[in-house]
């Protein structure tokens, strides 16, 4: 088993896109907060038959965490990642620390209106302008053609796309299906959070988010839908819902109340099971 390079910094990354480059190879990106789980290494997967190189960065990027969230906390352990990037042949680990990715005076801040606003935004009104400012700076980083994200964090996935388009950065974003548990919970480094008693209680988000869209496609209301999964979260045990809507899959603008009609729809769902905060989507449509 090969292990990936590990590179700390831009220059030495973009030696090896260089090389990979004059060598015509087309080289993708796959951004990562680390832990890695079984979702991640679907995402480079999909990288690799997408391009001829890979490279996954691992950065817990502190501009999109909220000084009251869990960036002390978040889960990290970058010689089992290395282990875990090498079982799939990744060929490069770009782990930088803070001051590479933000030097000193660092002032710049990417705001995507729109598509980052409802949602995750409302909820964490920090987080998109973290999360868009390291992904801009690891896509020029890079020069990656290519970049792929997974459908767990879907408004993410929309806000790196129309963040890409606006700023004319030449890259191809894709995005990947939502890796599950076999009970059907999304995999997320932060389920490692969860107690036993909690992990047994989360399998209700899925479901509850699939009794909505069996709703939503036997013609029910919008709104009754998304009550049914509100009330299926707290009878489970969610302590906190933030929001369960069903939005327009693309744009992430809001549907009428009523049924749903022809519109392409999304399910978003984020509830806290004790002192874990939970996300999720899927797709939703007319039967
Ligand atoms: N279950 C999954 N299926 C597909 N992609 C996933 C899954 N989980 C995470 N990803 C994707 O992996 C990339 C890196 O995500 P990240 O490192 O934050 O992991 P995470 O499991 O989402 O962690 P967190 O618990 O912080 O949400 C993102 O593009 C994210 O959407
Ligand atoms: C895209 C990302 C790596 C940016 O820090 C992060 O938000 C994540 O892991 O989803
Ligand atoms: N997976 C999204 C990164 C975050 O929640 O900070």
């Amino acid at each position: 088993m090969t292990q990936p390079t590990i590179v700390r910094t831009v220059a030495q990354m973009r030696e090896h896109v260089r090389a990979w480059k004059a060598a015509g190879q087309r080289v993708a990106l796959v951004p990562t907060m680390g832990a890695l789980h079984e979702g991640h290494l679907t995402l480079i997967r999909l990288a690799q038959e997408n391009a001829d190189r890979v490279i996954a960065s691992v950065f817990v990027n502190p501009k999109q965490f909220a000084p009251h969230e869990d960036f002390d906390a978040y889960p990290r352990g970058e010689a089992v990642d290395a282990e875990k990037l090498a079982s799939v042949g990744c060929d490069l680990m770009f782990a930088p620390n803070a001051s590479e990715m933000y030097a000193p005076g660092f002032s710049t801040l990417i705001t995507v209106s729109g598509v980052s606003e409802p949602l995750e935004g409302a909820a964490r009104p920090q987080f998109f302008g973290g999360v868009a400012t390291v992904v801009a700076k690891l896509f020029i980083q890079s020069q990656a053609d290519v970049a792929v994200f997974g459908e767990k964090d879907y408004q993410q996935l929309q806000v790196v796309k129309r963040m890409a388009r606006d700023l004319d950065i030449p890259i191809e974003i894709i995005g990947a299906p939502t890796a599950r548990a076999e009970d059907g919970l999304a995999l997320s480094s932060r389920n490692a959070y969860l107690s036993a008693e909690e992990r047994a209680a989360a399998v209700a988000l899925p479901d509850a988010m699939k009794a909505a869209a069996q709703a939503v496609a036997a013609g029910s209301r919008v709104d009754e839908a998304e009550a049914i999964a509100v009330e299926a979260l707290k009878a489970a045990g969610f302590r906190q819902v933030d929001y369960v809507e069903v939005r327009e899959a693309s744009d992430l603008s809001r549907l009428g109340p009523g049924p749903i009609g022809e519109a392409e729809g999304r399910i978003l769902v984020a509830a806290w099971l004790g002192g874990t905060r939970l996300i999720d989507n899927m797709a939703v449509g007319q039967a």
